[in-house]
């Protein structure tokens, strides 16, 4: 197994109170990784470390072997080969072709080759229609296949989801579960999702680690962790005796 991702000895406090504790996990490349838990368990924090939106209080994120903190040049581009859909997408007062490019314009991305790539995304997200409308008038679901455009242009090696289908009816939710296996099975991208759905996790996840009042209790494959679970905890999550 190669790994994409590895985390060593990882600790959050916040105001001295541990909110994450991970010893060890390994985010195999290529997986779709699920992280799940009750709500306050860790999860978004976990996400949001690994992607340097936080700083740990404690230990190392590896990202192909590399120290994501440490601030080499080469080691920036790695960085930048990471990209996070949040569960609420924040778009700008701008049109929806305006706010898929974003990202491609602040890498000054050849105009022709923008237009391409944008153009292709928003027919994948089936938004090309609505490509000069505000971005701001959309609907949940739409905006939320916007915000997934905006990763898709980036053709990221790692995508960071922060349940990116929570307040989404059924049909929205099936077209973004549908782009993220095919941005993992067409072009490889190594998917970490944070979702609350159990049944989202099993449909979509190769691997899966479970996160309990912040400790990592167990993490491992999709099939073996909902099979068969090592950890008392983890049966008890799920079986639906430790609350949500
Ligand atoms: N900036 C912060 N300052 C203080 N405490 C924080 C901060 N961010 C998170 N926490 C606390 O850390 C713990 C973990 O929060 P986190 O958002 O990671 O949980 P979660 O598992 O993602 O929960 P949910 O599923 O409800 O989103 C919570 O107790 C939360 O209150």
């Amino acid at each position: 197994m190669t790994k994409a991702i590895r985390i060593d000895d990882l600790q959050m406090q916040y105001n001295k109170r541990i909110v994450l504790s991970v010893p060890g996990l390994e985010i195999p490349e290529g997986s779709i990784t699920g992280i799940i838990g009750p709500s306050g368990a860790g999860k978004s924090t976990l996400l949001r470390i690994i992607n340097r939106l936080e700083s740990p209080t404690r230990g190392k994120v590896y990202l192909h072997e590399q120290d994501v903190w440490n601030q080499r040049s080469e080691n920036m581009k790695l960085q930048r080969t990471m990209t996070m859909v949040f569960q609420k997408p924040t778009l700008l007062d701008k049109s929806v072709f305006q706010n898929v490019a974003i990202g491609l314009k602040a890498r000054n991305v050849d105009k022709k080759i923008l237009d391409e790539k944008v153009l292709s995304a928003l027919k994948t997200v089936g938004l090309l229609e609505l490509k000069d409308q505000k971005a701001k008038t959309l609907s949940g679901g739409e905006a939320q296949r916007v915000a997934f455009a905006r990763a898709m242009v980036l053709d990221p090696e790692v995508l960071l989801l922060d349940e990116p289908t929570a307040n989404l009816d059924p049909a929205n939710v099936r077209l973004l579960e549908d782009y993220i296996r095919n941005m993992n099975q067409k072009k490889g991208v190594t998917v970490i999702m944070v979702t609350h759905n159990l049944f989202q996790a099993k449909r979509i996840a190769s691997h899966v680690a479970f996160l309990y009042e912040g400790n990592l209790v167990e993490w491992g494959e999709a099939s073996r962790f909902f099979d068969a679970p090592n950890k008392q905890q983890t049966k008890d999550f799920l079986e639906g005796r430790i609350i949500y």
